[in-house]
């Protein structure tokens, strides 16, 4: 059984105190958030290639289900698509079924918690503090360019639902990133760079992770 992420890395614990443990492993979470087209995803390619975390996207894990013709695959499309958050117990339950069936100890958990509902249902279910909060801070102009251009036939890749994820992201994302602030949590990243120097920022946070094992 895996015992620790790394024995030199200080590990989080819960708010009382209590071990991260899931499935009978000690386990490093980090919450990675952002505005929609910050780079959330396209870093955490590199940080998994370069720091050994697995990914874990919360709106792939939705996709996904969609396409798998779940019987909640309607309802998650169409909240999609109209830029909304879909109730937690869904999200919640398809993250921890993927953490239990990785190997891994060390996750990457992008796009969530995306309001304090997921963050609530995260901390009561899976009971799991993050080590940190990665914050990538992007303006809309550049969000929006590159949305736009992201060219993977995403239904949400439009400019009505981007205005909707905007709004959303402000009214509901912000204050969980706010709560964690107000904890010590959080590390912004200025994602408005080329991704080469935006991963430059990222790599100097996860170094005490690293490098992946070989
Ligand atoms: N620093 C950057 N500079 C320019 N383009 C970038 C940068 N980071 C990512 N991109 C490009 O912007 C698009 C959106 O990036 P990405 O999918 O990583 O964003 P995201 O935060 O995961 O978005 P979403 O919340 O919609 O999933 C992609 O086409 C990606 O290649
Ligand atoms: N915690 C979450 C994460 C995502 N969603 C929905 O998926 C959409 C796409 O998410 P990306 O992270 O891939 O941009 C998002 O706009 C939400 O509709 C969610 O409900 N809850
Ligand atoms: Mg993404």
């Amino acid at each position: 059984m895996s015992t620790a992420v790394d024995a030199s890395v200080p590990v989080a614990e819960q708010e009382d105190g209590t071990a991260n443990i899931l499935g009978g492993k000690k386990v490093a979470v980090v919450f990675v958030l952002g505005g929609p087209g910050s780079g959330k995803g396209t870093q955490c390619s590199n940080i998994v290639e370069h720091f050994g975390f697995t990914h874990l996207s919360a709106g792939e894990l939705l996709r996904s289900e969609i396409k798998s013709g779940s019987d909640n695959g309607t309802m998650i499309d169409s909240i999609i698509k109209e830029g909304k958050i879909v109730p937690s117990e869904i999200t919640v339950k398809l993250l921890q079924e993927a953490m239990i069936k990785s190997e891994n100890d060390k996750f990457l958990i992008d796009g969530f918690p995306r309001n304090q509902e997921n963050r609530l249902s995260f901390e009561n279910v899976i009971k799991i503090s993050p080590e940190f909060v990665l914050f990538f801070d992007c303006s809309e102009e550049e969000m929006v360019r590159r949305l736009l251009g992201r060219n993977q036939g995403r239904a949400d890749d439009n400019i009505e639902t981007i205005r909707k994820r905007f709004r959303v992201f402000e009214e509901s994302s912000l204050p969980v990133v706010q709560y964690y602030d107000s904890k010590g949590k959080v590390k912004k990243i200025n994602a408005a760079k080329p991704i080469p120097e935006v991963f430059e920022d990222v790599k100097t946070i996860f170094q005490p992770y690293g490098p992946k094992a070989a």
